[in-house]
């Protein structure tokens, strides 16, 4: 009843233990709203990812640092509170200098979530699948993860450090930097835009806490399979902008149609039905839970 009874904290624990728990690779989609985040719970995935392009675009926005904390921490933290699962929000390049970023991770410990990844580009960032990414020098991007790290209050909040150097200086300085940011206390480490599996194989062997691989679409990595990812020893796997890009999808069909046949009529064999989006909100437990709160007397 009323939907997420697990704690953040408890949350935070048990992604610790997954992590832990041999190498069982985790499975991350993106939700682009607290109700996705339901359904990827009851579909049984491992974890719920909240995206910066997806919460930059869900504003109409192109995803390069427009967002504030303010806005990224209310939906992360709608989305979060809405599932037992843990979240991990993409805080961009955490805001600002190094103590902006330790109030970035305060703030998002508050806000209910699991962990968040920090990275090193450079202010204006853009998507880590592009061309023209800058990233800042190793140091400043080594301040950034030890201002996370020490920031946390929970030992459990995840911070994960995201390198985007493998496009601007290649393979060997994303080796050197993810080995770097595990020294500063980074729990995890997202090699972005790797190009082969060979790639996600050998920052898995090079550092000894969990990598994530960023299974984007229309981007430099190619789609790897769970099975394949796993047997390169990668831990966690994001499909960051996946359900918004589906979804959009069939609303720009169902616009189309709407159109052309001056009814939606076509489309209602596809949708989700009011029964089950009832059954996602837990609408019978709301009214099971006001009606025995009305019969308690003292
Ligand atoms: C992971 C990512 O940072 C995101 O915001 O979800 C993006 C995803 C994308 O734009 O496809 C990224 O930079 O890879």
């Amino acid at each position: 009843m009323l939907h997420a009874t697990a704690t953040a904290q408890e949350k935070r624990g048990a992604l610790r233990s997954a992590l832990a728990d041999g190498d069982r690779l985790l499975r991350w989609p993106g939700a682009f709203n607290p109700l996705g985040a339901r359904l990827i719970e009851d579909k049984g995935f491992e974890g719920v990812y909240v995206s910066g392009a997806v919460l930059s675009a869900d504003l109409g926005l192109p995803d390069i640092g427009l967002t504030t904390l303010t806005e990224v921490a209310g939906r992360a933290g709608q989305i979060a509170r809405m599932t037992n699962l843990p979240t991990l929000v993409d805080a961009d390049t955490g805001f600002g200098e190094p103590m902006n970023v330790a109030r970035t991770v305060q703030v998002l410990e508050d806000a209910g979530l699991a962990g968040c990844h920090i990275e090193d580009q450079v202010n204006p960032k853009r998507c880590g699948h592009l061309d023209g990414k800058q990233v800042v020098p190793l140091a400043d991007a080594v301040q950034r993860v030890r201002a996370a790290a020490d920031a946390r209050r929970d030992g459990d909040f995840l911070v994960m450090a995201r390198t985007d150097v493998r496009a601007v200086e290649g393979f060997d300085a994303a080796i050197e930097r993810a080995r770097a940011f595990v020294d500063a206390g980074a729990d995890a480490i997202f090699p972005e835009a790797m190009r082969s599996l060979a790639e996600f194989e050998a920052v898995a062997n090079a550092v000894d806490v969990p990598v994530l691989a960023n299974m984007t679409e229309f981007g430099k990595s190619e789609l790897f399979t769970v099975s394949q990812l796993q047997d390169a020893g990668v831990r966690i796997v994001i499909y960051p902008v996946t359900l918004l890009r589906v979804a959009m999808g069939a609303v720009e069909r169902g616009l189309d149609e709407i159109t052309a046949a001056g009814t939606q009529a076509a489309l209602v064999p596809d949708m989700q039905t009011r029964a089950r989006l009832y059954e996602l909100v837990d609408y019978a437990g709301y009214n099971a839970f006001d009606a025995e709160i009305f019969t308690y007397r003292p």
